[in-house]
């Protein structure tokens, strides 16, 4: 069910009005709705009801405190690509025994803090993180759990810059190197191998590419069997894609069905990274019009939000929906291009909508939910938006907008 909907032409989010919650909180500003979170999280669950698993929801895609406490509150555990992430999982109350951390260039710093930790596992990029980690885990006399995230050299059919599982691509580690790793792991005695790995992308929207995936690793998976190499977990990743304007991803369960009948009553425990599929469809970036210009080109929309606020049009061509608060709103129809105030001309939210506006009205972006707020800047020192969850008939400022004031203050000047 969508949680964002009409009723009589007013943009509704679970029950409240938009426009209302725009004029109370001010634009831009994201809403999330927790009933959507708690829905996508919960089709998760139901695909792998009777499986041993594990949800690590992707924090990088939104990890705003109350995203995270409302998943963590359903079971929840997270993937994490930084101490930031660590920390705001610990600060919504994660449970660090469901944490997997992720990332091609952990910090020796960022190790240490999980060892305290107690985090569920490393998955590891390469060779000599193998070694790091195994010399901060040794230091702090304890033993650091791990998974070899294998790049298995498979099209994700998906934008070139969130496409992760290629052979040419920084992550992970090749198939054929793969084994090497195992073997240097399971000698050193501050390590201890429980998992493998793979995340070949972002925004898929075919089953095939997570499957040859599998098949590479349950490939690996006897191979370090036969050498005496036990694992308890696979980890497929994230990047489920979803619908942003006429994409037919599969269903949730139709992926995660694929994925079990590919493993077999192998006694392997099934950990996922869904990070979009959770949260993009879970989110609005509202933002009111300020002024409508046409020259001989275009009819620009000159909105309050910007590339600063929402960088995927700019930054991978995403196309995003644009929906109109009020429907039922007069005005001027046209072919707009919907652009923000910052001075670059790819500071574009989306281009040629039809829409009818006049200055004033509210805009909704949808599909908002993930990569937005967090892929957010201050760039031509803009304040940040405020973020807002919706639960039901209320609605709560889960991160207030940033104060102008203090952007411009409390720098450090030089003495004169
Ligand atoms: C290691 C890892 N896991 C999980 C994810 C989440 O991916 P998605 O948001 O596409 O589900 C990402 C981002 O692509 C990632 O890099
Ligand atoms: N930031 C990307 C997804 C990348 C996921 C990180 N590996 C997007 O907005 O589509």
């Amino acid at each position: 069910m969508d949680q964002f909907t009409y009723r009589d032409d007013q943009l509704y989010a679970e029950d409240m009005q938009v426009a209302a919650i725009a004029e109370r909180f001010g634009t831009p500003c994201y809403i999330y709705s927790r009933a959507a979170l708690e829905a996508r999280f919960k089709e998760y669950q139901d695909a792998l009801a009777g499986a041993d698993h594990l949800i690590c929801y992707a924090v990088k895609a939104n990890s705003n405190l109350a995203v995270l406490d409302v998943l963590g509150r359903m079971g929840a555990g997270f993937d994490i690509v930084s101490g930031g992430e660590m920390e705001r999982v610990i600060a919504a109350g994660g449970d660090p025994a469901k944490i997997v951390f992720s990332g091609v260039g952990k910090t020796p710093a960022e190790m240490a803090r999980a060892l305290d930790l107690d985090i569920a596992c490393f998955n590891l990029e390469s060779a000599q993180e193998l070694e790091v980690l195994a010399e901060v885990a040794a230091d702090k006399n304890t033993v650091a759990r791990v998974s070899v995230r294998v790049n298995p050299d498979v099209d994700a059919q998906t934008h070139p810059y969130i496409s992760t599982g290629l052979r040419e691509n920084k992550f992970g580690v090749n198939t054929d190197e793969a084994m090497a790793v195992y073997r240097r792991a399971a000698e050193l005695p501050a390590i201890e191998v429980v998992g493998i790995d793979c995340h070949i992308g972002s925004q898929l929207t075919q089953i095939s590419p997570f499957i040859d995936a599998l098949k590479r690793l349950l490939a690996l998976v006897d191979q370090l069997a036969a050498e005496g190499i036990t694992l308890h977990h696979l980890d497929l990743g994230g990047g489920l894609g979803v619908c942003y304007k006429d994409e037919q991803p599969p269903s949730v369960a139709e992926y995660i069905g694929a994925v079990r009948a590919e493993l077999g009553d192998r006694p392997l425990q099934l950990v996922f990274e869904p990070g979009r599929s959770i949260a993009a469809n879970a989110g609005l970036l509202v933002t009111r019009v300020n002024y409508l210009k046409t020259t001989e080109a275009h009819h620009f929309a000159l909105v309050d939000a910007a590339m600063n606020d929402m960088i995927r049009p700019a930054l991978y061509q995403a196309w995003l929906d644009i929906r109109q608060v009020d429907r039922g709103a007069q005005g001027q129809t046209a072919q707009w291009d919907v652009v923000g105030p910052v001075c670059e001309t790819g500071d574009f939210l989306g281009k040629e909508r039809e829409l009818t506006l006049a200055p004033g009205d509210l805009l909704a972006l949808s599909g908002a939910g993930a990569y937005g707020f967090t892929m957010s800047s201050n760039y031509n020192t803009r304040p940040r938006a405020a973020e807002i969850m919706i639960d039901g008939d209320q609605a709560h400022v889960v991160r207030a907008r940033e104060v102008f004031e203090d952007m411009v203050r409390g720098e450090c000047r030089l003495p004169e």
